[in-house]
Order: structure tokens, then sequence, then C-alpha cells
């Protein structure tokens, strides 16, 4: 099993963003930023990846929660990246959250 830290995050996101400069008919995010239904396809993935996220902890299936799960976030930052939205802006509204409810 390979080591992994929360940088992989990063990495993919930067790929993501690769694929909306320069387009690769072999590419898979490519295909999805690029789909005749626009928009609506990305956020057909991310409902169906968030169905398939709730039935695998219906189901108490750690592998598949673990699968489905990485397949909602990898969705999810395709939505991101589609709509600008950079992974610092997630992270400075996660952190003031934090700061804001450690104070409170
Ligand atoms: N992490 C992922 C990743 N996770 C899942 N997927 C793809 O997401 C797709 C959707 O999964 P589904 O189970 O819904 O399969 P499906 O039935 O074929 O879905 P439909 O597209 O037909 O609706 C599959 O084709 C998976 O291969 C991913 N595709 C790419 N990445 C990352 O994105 C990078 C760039 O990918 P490419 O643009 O394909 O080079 C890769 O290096 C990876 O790091």
């Amino acid at each position: 099993m390979p080591e992994a830290d929360l940088s992989i995050l990063n990495r993919v996101y930067d790929i993501i963003l690769d694929r909306k400069e320069n387009y690769d008919e072999n590419s898979y995010v490519c295909k999805l930023l690029n789909h005749r239904k626009g928009m609506n396809k990305i956020l057909e993935k991310v409902g169906e990846e968030s169905i398939e996220t709730i039935l695998a902890v219906r189901n108490e299936d750690h592998r598949e929660i673990v699968s489905e799960s990485s397949d909602l976030i990898f969705h999810l930052l395709v939505l991101l990246a589609a709509n600008n939205i950079t992974l610092e802006e997630i992270a400075d509204e996660l952190s003031t959250r934090h700061e804001k409810m450690r104070r409170d």
C-alpha cells in the first residue's frame, strides 16, 4: 500500500487546472470539462458520487466508503476548478470558521 498525505489534493487539483488549459482526448477530466452538458455533467457526477458514498456508509462497507468518498472528493475538485475556486479559498474558509468557533 503506497504512503500518501493530503498534498495529493493539491497535486490532483493542479493536474485538473492543467487539463483546463491543455486539451487531451484521452483525459477523463477533459471529457468532463468539455462535456456537451457543460457544468450539468459535473454536477451530475457530484450528485451520483454523493449518493454512492451514502449507500456505502449505509452498508457499513469500509473499503467502499473510502472508494466512493475518493470519487466524490475528486469530482468536487473538478467542480471547484471549473468554477475558478482555489483550494486556498476553501482552506481560508475552514480556517476562519475554526478560529471563530474556538473563540465563541
Ligand atoms: N482521481 C481521479 C479519478 N477518480 C475517478 N476517476 C474517474 O472517474 C470516472 C467516473 O467513475 P464512475 O465510477 O462513475 O464510472 P463511469 O460509470 O465510467 O462514469 P461516467 O463518466 O460514464 O458517468 C471513472 O472513469 C474514473 O476513472 C478519476 N479520474 C482521474 N483522477 C485524477 O485526475 C488525474 C487526471 O486524469 P485524466 O484527466 O484522466 O488524465 C489523474 O491523474 C488522477 O490523479
